[in-house]
């Protein structure tokens, strides 16, 4: 599903009116009751439930005067604060609040003392409380009146449902400023805006969901837009699919260069990741004083020893045969624990300009390209790397605090940098692209904050890509199909989720996506 910026939404809003003719205040309209819509789900019925709206002077204070409206019909006993002079509002927004006071709902404009008593008390024995103070207009700190607003809401102990985005979060980048709405339900119109899943705004949201105001879907589907959100749908209709007479050999071979002394965990559930995405035959490269180890450590997984430097790290000498495993391969994943010696380094700069087949970097590859993103350009097939902040932070010289402030953008430009497949992790994972499209991923939980769990990413996605999937599909796939493995392991528990569960569960989460992608082609043929 795409998803917009601020910036892009009111284009597409100005884009119904002018393109279409649809005028603004039926948007409006359809945003309000689409409101409604929600809040009766959410307290089974609205019938002489307490309902304080609170209204800000824009657009979204709009959608609030027609949800006020409508609950009202609906016989709900509403209060509507409006925290803005009156003469303030206008347009579309003074013609709903109009209506309002033409039908005797109770509007009450806050600006002195006894205004905030009537506040308080409206608030006290509301059922909900409704924040339309601000969407997409939000661009100072939230002060003052409307600050006051905002913690009396937080502090209420009550339902809250936001308008279109929780006011006082960043609809581009979930940023928060002084103060924000913290809500248990956002009801967002036309498209996801990223503040909804980003952090710290991702928090303030609660459960959203995505109400339809009517804009025509040509608008919401074009081109144009190049951020989306991950849905199964988009998953399930790119991964592979698994013949009945599937043979081993047409499954995909990985070749994963991985591991050193300390570190063979990464290797081990790198591979073993790779087997349980769907790959058919999995080799480990592997230093040879490491062999014998991982002949134990691992079962299903093939290794190759590798010539050594000193014991337990590889060098220059092993690409010999890192190229000749490479050319039976589909995908060389490179980097899980692989160590970080001068040579083995450079090691890894060389397999970046001479691999003839796609690359996965991670950890210790990621690390040896500090300093030499050129290279990256240089690679036969577009790279995928999967950096986490720190990891990014190193390859581009930001803090991690530039980074997680700006996820979007800087994803966004380290994929056409290094015209490469930038799978930025974290909460939630980014997946760029060159050209600017960029995806955000909806599945995975805290528990996968977990040593090992990007080994696991790193072989979900050399998996999928030896299945004949590009690239792109198998950074997104990859990234959907390890976030559900967790979520499905957090079954059992968060805190103690351990790298080794999500290999339990990949199984699970592929079929379930798999299910779901046949169900679909069903449908649509
Ligand atoms: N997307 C759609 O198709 C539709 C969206 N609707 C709703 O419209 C808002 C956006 O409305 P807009 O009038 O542009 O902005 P806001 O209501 O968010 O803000 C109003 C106003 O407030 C000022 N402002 C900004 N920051 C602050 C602050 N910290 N304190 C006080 N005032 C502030 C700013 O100058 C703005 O002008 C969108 O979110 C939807 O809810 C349509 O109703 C339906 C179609
Ligand atoms: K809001």
């Amino acid at each position: 599903m795409k998803a917009a910026m601020a910036e892009e939404m009111r284009r597409l809003d100005e884009q119904a009116t002018q393109d279409y003719g649809i005028p603004g205040i039926v948007l409006m309209e359809n945003a309000g009751v689409a409101v409604v819509r929600e809040i009766e789900t959410i307290m089974d019925g609205v019938s002489d439930k307490k309902i304080c709206i609170f209204a800000g002077k824009g657009k979204n204070g709009g959608d609030g005067f027609v949800a006020a409206r409508h609950l009202s019909n609906r016989g709900a006993k509403i209060k509507v604060f409006l925290l803005a002079a009156r003469d303030a509002v206008q347009g579309d927004a003074a013609i709903q609040l109009e209506i309002l006071i033409r039908m005797g709902v109770d509007v009450i404009e806050v600006t002195g003392i006894r205004d905030w008593d009537k506040v308080k008390i409206g608030v006290a024995f509301a059922d909900c409380l409704v924040d339309a103070l601000l969407g997409t207009g939000y661009g100072r700190d939230i002060t003052g009146a409307m600050a006051q607003a905002v913690e009396l809401i937080n502090h209420a102990g009550k339902t809250v449902v936001a308008v279109d985005i929780p006011s006082g979060v960043q609809a581009d980048t979930g940023q928060i400023g002084a103060c924000a709405v913290s809500a248990d339900y956002t009801v967002t119109f036309g498209l996801p805006k990223p503040g909804l899943l980003l952090y710290p705004g991702a928090a303030c949201a609660g459960k959203w969901t995505v109400a339809d105001i009517g804009l025509p879907a040509a608008l919401l589907e074009t081109p144009a837009l190049k951020l989306a959100v991950l849905t199964q749908r988009d998953i399930s209709r790119r991964l592979p699919e698994r013949r009945a007479d599937a043979y081993k050999g047409d499954c995909g071979r990985v070749w994963a260069v991985a591991g050193s002394t300390g570190l063979t965990g990464a290797a081990a559930l790198c591979t073993a990741a790779a087997l349980r995405s769907g790959a058919g035959l999995v080799t480990l490269g592997i230093a040879a004083g490491l062999n014998s180890i991982m002949e134990v450590k691992v079962t299903e997984v093939m290794t190759r020893p590798l010539p050594e430097i000193v014991d337990g790290a590889i060098g220059l000498a092993a690409w010999g045969i890192i190229e000749q495993e490479a050319a039976d391969s589909q995908v060389l994943a490179v980097g899980p624990g692989l160590g970080r010696q001068a040579e083995t380094l450079a090691l890894v700069r060389q397999i970046v300009e001479k691999s003839q087949v796609p690359l996965v970097l991670d950890a210790d590859a990621l690390y040896a390209l500090q300093d030499h993103t050129g290279l990256l350009g240089k690679a036969k097939h577009r790279p995928v790397l999967t950096p986490h902040a720190g990891e990014m932070a190193r390859l581009t010289g930001l803090t991690v605090a530039d980074i997680n402030e700006n996820r979007l953008d800087v994803a966004r430009m380290a994929a056409n940098e290094w015209q490469a497949i930038v799978v930025l992790k974290g909460a939630p994972t980014l997946i760029a692209l060159p050209g600017d499209e960029i995806f955000i991923n909806t599945t995975g939980n805290a528990g996968m904050a977990t040593a090992g769990s990007g080994d696991v990413l790193t072989g979900v996605i050399a998996g999928l890509l030896a299945q004949g999937l590009s690239g792109c599909d198998a950074a997104l796939c990859g990234v959907y199909l390890q976030g559900l493995a967790g979520d499905l392991a957090a079954a059992n528990g968060m805190a103690g989720l351990l790298a080794g569960d999500l290999l339990k569960t990949l199984p699970a989460a592929l079929a379930q996506l798999q299910t779901a992608g046949s169900a679909g082609r069903k449908s649509d043929g």
